[in-house]
C-alpha cells in the first residue's frame, strides 16, 4: 500500500540523478589514495563484475520491510561494526547467521509475527572515523578506515589506502554470499542448535529471569523439533553494508530487472551518521537508489532536518523504502527522539523506527579501550519502546553491532564482563560488539516490550483490514 507522496521542497526537485551525480557534491570520510591511476583500473574492473544480489531479492526485502512500517512484524539488523578479511572463515560465518537466526526466534516468539533479518554482513568493510590521525606509541597514523581501505596494523605502510583492497572486498563478499546462498532455506537446527547454543553462562541457576528464560529455550526447542521444515527455522537472511565508500558503490550500481537503478553488491545499505549531509554526495547517491535504505539519526539531527532527509530519500512516500536508525545514547534519547517523532508522524511519513543502542553509548575503560555496558545498550532499547508507545508511534527495528562467538568486547551481561576481561578475547576492529550470549540475553530482556508492540502491530492491521473492507 503506497502513500501519497511527500511534497518535494527545495533544490533537488529538477535535478538528474545518475550513477555518478554525487561526484559533484561533496562526499565526507572518504580515503585518499596516492595512486589514482590504480584506483581508476581497479573501479573499472569492479563495474565488470557480477551482481552479488539480484534487484528482485531487494524488491522482495522492501515488500517485507513494507510490512513492518504498516506495523506487522520486527525488522532485525544486526552483525559486526567492521567485517574483516581474515574472519572470512567457514566456522566463524556459520556462528554468525546461527546466532542471528537465534535472536530472530527469541523475536518471533514473542511477537509471533514475521521477523525480517538483515545482517551487517558480506560487504561491511568500510569505517567512518571521529578523526583522520591517531598516535600508536608515540607515532602518528592515519586512522584504519576498514578493509575495503587499509589494514588496521599500526604502521605506516598498513595505513596506506591501498585500491586494490577494493577488488578483495568485493571478492570477500561474493564469498560470503556463497555461503549464505547454500544455507539459505536449511533448517537453523542444521547449525547446531543444541543446549550448549542457548546457554547463557551466569544468570544464576535460581533467578527469576534465568528459569523464565529456560522455559522460552524449553518452548522453542519444542516446536523447532514439531514444527514442519522452514515453518519456524529456516535460515533466511538480507545482507546490508554501509554505502560509504562511493565510489565503489558507484561500480556496482546497476539497471535492476525493474528497470529502476539498484546497487547490486547488497540488499539494504545504510546512510551514516557522518555522512548525512542533505546537501552531500551520500545523500545524493541515496537518493537515486531503489534498494531498502536506512539513514542513521544522531543528537545533532532536529526536526525540521529529519524531515527534509525524508523528503529526500523517501519522496513518493513508500513504505519499506526508509528505516530511520536512531542513536542517542541511554540518556539523551528521552530528550531528542520526541520531537524527531512529531515531526515524522506531521509529514506523515511511511518509515520504520529501528533503534541502535549501540553508537551513543560508547565509553573508553580506565585502560583505554573502546566498550559498552550491557545495561546502557538495554536501557536506551527499553526507552525507544516507551517513547515510541507514549507518542503514538511504533519501535519497528533493532540495529545492534554483535557476533558468533564469546568475544569480550562488552561490559556485563549473563557473561558478566569486568574491565579487566576485556583484553581476553577483544577481536573488533572498530567498535564493541555484544557476544553471542550478550546478544541473546538482550533479545530476551526485551520479550515484553516486543510482546506489547506486537500487540499495537496486530491492532493496526485489524484496522487496515477494516479499512479494506
Ligand atoms: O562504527 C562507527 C564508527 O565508525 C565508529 O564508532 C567510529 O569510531 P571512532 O570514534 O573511534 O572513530
Ligand atoms: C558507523 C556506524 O554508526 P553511526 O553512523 O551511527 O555512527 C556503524 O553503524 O557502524
Ligand atoms: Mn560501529
Amino acid at each position: 500500500m503506497n502513500a501519497s507522496p511527500i511534497q518535494l521542497s527545495g533544490h533537488f526537485r529538477d535535478k538528474r540523478w545518475s550513477t555518478s551525480s554525487w561526484r559533484l557534491k561533496t562526499a565526507a570520510q572518504q580515503p585518499v589514495y596516492d595512486t589514482p591511476e590504480a584506483l581508476t583500473g581497479v573501479l573499472e574492473r569492479l563495474r565488470q563484475m557480477p551482481a552479488l544480489v539480484r534487484s528482485t531479492e531487494c524488491a522482495s526485502l522492501r515488500e517485507q520491510l513494507a510490512q513492518v512500517a504498516n506495523g506487522w512484524g520486527f525488522l532485525l539488523h544486526a552483525g559486526d561494526c567492521a567485517e574483516r578479511f581474515s574472519d572470512i572463515h567457514r566456522q566463524e560465518l556459520t556462528r554468525k547467521v546461527r546466532a542471528m537466526g537465534q535472536m530472530g526466534l527469541l523475536v518471533q516468539h514473542a511477537t509471533q509475527q514475521p521477523v525480517v533479518q538483515v545482517a551487517r554482513m558480506a560487504g561491511q568493510f568500510a569505517k567512518p572515523r571521529s578523526q583522520n590521525l591517531e598516535t600508536v606509541n608515540g607515532v602518528q597514523l592515519p586512522v584504519y578506515r576498514g578493509d575495503i581501505v587499509n589494514d588496521v596494523t599500526a604502521n605506516a605502510d598498513a595505513r596506506r589506502s591501498d585500491p586494490q583492497r577494493l577488488l578483495q572486498a568485493y571478492l570477500y563478499s561474493s564469498a560470503v554470499m556463497n555461503q549464505l546462498r547454500s544455507l539459505s532455506g536449511e533448517s537453523l537446527m542444521s547449525l547446531g542448535l543444541g543446549d550448549e547454543a542457548w546457554q547463557l553462562p551466569l544468570l544464576g541457576e535460581l533467578s527469576h529471569e534465568e528459569r523464565s528464560y529456560r522455559h522460552v529455550v524449553q518452548q522453542l526447542t519444542t516446536i523447532l523439533k514439531s514444527a514442519p521444515a522452514g515453518a519456524y527455522d529456516a535460515i533466511n537472511l538480507f545482507v546490508s553494508h554501509e554505502g560509504l565508500h562511493l565510489a565503489y558503490e558507484e561500480s556496482l550500481t546497476g539497471q535492476g530487472e525493474d528497470n529502476h537503478p539498484y546497487n547490486l553488491s547488497t540488499h539494504y545499505l545504510w546512510l551514516g551518521e557522518r555522512t548525512r549531509q542533505l546537501d552531500g554526495a551520500h545523500v545524493e547517491y541515496f537518493r537515486g537508489i531503489h534498494n531498502p535504505i536506512g539513514v542513521k539519526v544522531g543528537p545533532s539531527c532536529k526536526p525540521e532536518e529529519l524531515q527534509e532527509l525524508v523528503r529526500l530519500l523517501n519522496p513518493n512516500n513508500e513504505p519499506g523504502r526508509l528505516t530511520l536508525i536512531t542513536r542517542f545514547g541511554k540518556d539523551r534519547i528521552a530528550q531528542c527522539l520526541p520531537p524527531l517523532i512529531e515531526a515524522v508522524q506531521q509529514m506523515d511519513a511511511r518509515v520504520i523506527w529501528s533503534c541502535d543502542p549501540m553508537h551513543g553509548n560508547g565509553i573508553v575503560s580506565s585502560q583505554g579501550i573502546k566498550t559498552r555496558r550491557f545495561q546502557d545498550i538495554l536501557s536506551e532499547v527499553r526507552s525507544a519502546f516507551d517513547i515510541h508507545d507514549a507518542e503514538g508511534s511504533r519501535l519497528g527495528g533493532l540495529h545492534l553491532e554483535c557476533t558468533g562467538s564469546e568475544v569480550t568486547e562488552c561490559l556485563g551481561g549473563s557473561s558478566d564482563i569486568e574491565e579487566a576481561d576485556l583484553t581476553t578475547n577483544y577481536t573488533t576492529a572498530c567498535d564493541p560488539r555484544l557476544n553471542a550470549s550478550q546478544s541473546l540475553e538482550l533479545v530476551f530482556m526485551i520479550s515484553d516490550c516486543l510482546q506489547r508492540q506486537a500487540l499495537r502491530g496486530a491492532f493496526l492491521k485489524a484496522d487496515e483490514m477494516r479499512e479494506l473492507g
